[in-house]
């Protein structure tokens, strides 16, 4: 009889290259796998997209404190079958490093530009918009003119972009000393696990916009009211059909299984498309910035 054991490897896709805040996000849930690769891809779309490609798990960003809601990460819920599966809250603070003591550029990725808006405000009129932070750091270091970027803190203690390799460095330009981002883990769409009863969980639907009529969300917010289920967060986005039509992205405490979240949803789907996108536990440090 063999006893040899064999270790699966779970591929996590991210977005990089490596040292992002979505990095860090994707290493703090490889800890839940006995073996794990976390795998880079430039742009949150084709992150999310590795899960056609060989990829187990995809971590992307939802939420920032300040900023709001991930656009394009909520906006794929609505084209492509997803289960959230996790989440994981990761504190973001942000530096300036510069080739040049008057640089005349600067790099910066879209959300971080939001996060950092006071300082840019003052200090930067050509921002050059980036798809992830470390690709502001790569074209500062690929960078012949007077330029800067806007970096993760946590990069400069890294020995290859340490403070000592820039003409001057600006610590921590985050708009809010407690800035914070919350970020998902994605699966394809599967059947759910049942809830355990010790966990704590809450879950996502979106409501997809193709009953318009008035008083359309006071009936979805009342179905919830109704049948005692607390909103966590509800935005929502244009369907790009049309002026004045929305889908809804609503978070909601409580499992998909549980008899009143199921009867709140029963209610609404009388009237429209509801696309269930899983339930999952609190993320515990996302409690400590309640
Ligand atoms: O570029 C990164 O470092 C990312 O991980 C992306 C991202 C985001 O898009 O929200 C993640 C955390 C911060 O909110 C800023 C940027």
């Amino acid at each position: 009889m063999n006893n040899e054991t064999y270790v699966v490897t779970t591929k996590i896709a991210t977005l990089g290259p490596a040292g992002t805040f979505s990095e860090l996000a994707a290493r703090d849930f490889s800890k839940r796998f006995e073996s794990s690769d976390v795998l880079f891809y430039p742009t949150l779309r084709r992150t999310i997209d590795a899960l056609d490609q060989g990829a187990e798990i995809a971590v992307v960003p939802i939420e920032n404190i300040v900023e709001g809601i991930v656009a394009p990460v909520v906006d794929r819920f609505v084209r492509r079958p997803l289960q959230i599966i996790a989440e994981v809250a990761i504190p973001v603070r942000f530096s300036v490093v510069m080739n040049h003591p008057e640089p005349q550029r600067l790099f910066a990725q879209f959300v971080a530009q939001g996060q950092c808006s006071e300082w840019l405000a003052g200090h930067a009129s050509d921002v050059v918009t980036t798809a992830s932070n470390t690709e502001a750091l790569a074209l500062l270091l690929a960078s012949n003119e007077p330029a800067a970027a806007l970096i993760p803190e946590h990069l400069l203690t890294n020995e290859n972009a340490g403070s000592q390799h820039y003409a001057k460095v600006v610590h921590d330009v985050t708009d809010v000393a407690h800035n914070v981002t919350r970020f998902v883990a994605l699966q394809a769409a599967q059947p759910l696990a049942l809830p355990n009863h010790a966990t704590a969980y809450k879950s996502a639907v979106v409501i997809v916009d193709d009953a318009d009529h008035p008083g359309l969300l006071l009936e979805h917010l009342q179905a919830f009211a109704v049948h005692q289920v607390n909103l966590l967060s509800l935005v929502s986005r244009p369907t790009g059909q049309k002026f004045g039509q929305y889908h809804f992205f609503i978070e909601f405490e409580g499992h998909l299984q549980h008899s009143q979240v199921q009867a709140a949803l029963s209610a609404i789907k009388l009237r429209n498309r509801v696309i269930e996108l899983g339930s999952y536990a609190y993320s515990s440090s996302n409690s400590s910035c309640n």
